[in-house]
């Protein structure tokens, strides 16, 4: 992997755009509903904008369970946010997708339609949805552009997963072209960072390879067994970029076409193996089920359509997953 070179500055457009309360769309002091805010994506984006001088405005998923749609809609009401992030799902890595199809359909239908109608309803003028790349057809040519949706058949250990994404982004789609809404689409890659999820059975790969060769470190065993075949390729943004990114259209982009997010780098699941195994310091051999899935082969993102709003990434992989580890073992 060549690693692409990434911004030590932001680069002009970056600084414009990203300079605080930069841009029209996202008024300075702006008060944001982020909902998902304990979350990988939803903490990281609320740290941001907090940083950024932005009001942040959460409710514990204890006091309201956003598939309720009565309720969320009137606490939208009493709160009468700037904005919502919509990053609150039903999330998980390929096992869990694969295991449990009826809540990654199901509850992810159920508080897209709550959230974004609530909005609607209470008079947010902006939104951000976070869909995924795992909406685009299993073999869209690569890198994925945004015009490849629904041209082919999706991944099946994620489909119901991908079908609520589709059908979120088709409901804000809907809210411009009914409402003249104000509310945008963002679909990113696969993510990691601080606040990830951990859990050897539910968890994504990146977080689940960090524990995995952690605990064979700590425990001296010669062998660490991964998934699948080991060849699947896969893109990763750190969650910070992310962040990021989100504010960057909460501020610039107002269009109906969702916009990807990633770095425009992808590796295979051998080599982030190898680089979590040298990150961690694990010394034994790997080696991989077969009868564990592989998913996707290859779903690397064209990132030109944000590239040109001025995003570039600025956390390299390798630093990423340091900083993660080290991040995990203070916190676990
Ligand atoms: N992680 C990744 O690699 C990627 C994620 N995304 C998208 O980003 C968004 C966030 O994902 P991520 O941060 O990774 O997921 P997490 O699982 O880390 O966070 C999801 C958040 O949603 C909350 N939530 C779930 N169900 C409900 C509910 N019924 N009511 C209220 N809150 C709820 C959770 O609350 P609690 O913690 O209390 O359970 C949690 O804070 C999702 O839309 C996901 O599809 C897109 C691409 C890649
Ligand atoms: C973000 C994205 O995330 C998911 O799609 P995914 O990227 O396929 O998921 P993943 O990160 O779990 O796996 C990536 C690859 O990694 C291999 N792999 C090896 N060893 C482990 C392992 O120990 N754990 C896991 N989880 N995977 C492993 C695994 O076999 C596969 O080849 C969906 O939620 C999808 O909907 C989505 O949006």
């Amino acid at each position: 992997m060549t690693p692409r070179p990434h911004s030590a500055e932001p680069a002009p457009d970056d600084a414009a755009a990203e300079s605080p309360h930069g841009g029209s769309l996202l008024p300075p002091g702006a008060r944001v509903f982020v909902a998902g805010h304990r979350g990988l994506v939803g903490s990281a984006v609320a740290r941001r904008l907090a940083a950024e001088g932005y009001e942040v405005l959460t409710c514990d998923r204890t006091a309201l369970d956003l598939r309720d749609a009565d309720r969320t809609r009137r606490r939208l009401g009493e709160l009468r946010p700037d904005a919502v992030v919509l990053a609150a799902a039903k999330v998980g890595g390929i096992m869990a997708n694969k295991t449990q199809p009826v809540p990654f359909l199901e509850d992810n239908l159920r508080i897209q339609l709550s959230v974004v109608a609530g909005a609607h309803a209470a008079g947010v003028p902006r939104l951000l949805f976070l869909g995924s790349s795992c909406i685009y057809p299993k073999h869209a040519p690569q890198p994925i552009t945004e015009e490849a949706l629904l041209t082919g058949a999706l991944e099946p250990t994620n489909e119901p997963y991908a079908l609520a994404k589709i059908a979120g982004l088709t409901q804000i789609r809907a809210y411009r072209e009914q409402y003249g809404a104000s509310y945008i689409s963002a679909m990113p890659t696969n993510l990691y960072g601080p606040g990830d999820n951990f859990d050897l059975e539910t968890s994504h790969v990146l977080p689940a390879l960090v524990r995995r060769f952690h605990e064979a470190r700590r425990d001296r065993a010669p062998r660490v067994v991964l998934w699948g075949s080991g060849t699947p390729r896969r893109e990763f943004l750190h969650v910070d970029d992310l962040a990021r990114a989100c504010l960057l259209l909460l501020r610039r982009y107002d269009e109906a076409t969702p916009v990807n997010v990633g770095c425009g780098e992808d590796l295979t699941i051998a080599a982030l193996a190898e680089t979590v195994r040298d990150v961690v310091g694990f010394d034994g051999d790997i080696g991989w089920d077969t009868s564990r899935p592989d998913g996707t082969p290859r779903k690397l993102l064209d990132v030109s359509r944000l590239s040109k709003l001025g995003f570039r990434p600025q956390i390299p992989l390798r630093e990423g997953i340091r900083a993660t580890y080290e991040w995990w073992l203070t916190s676990s």
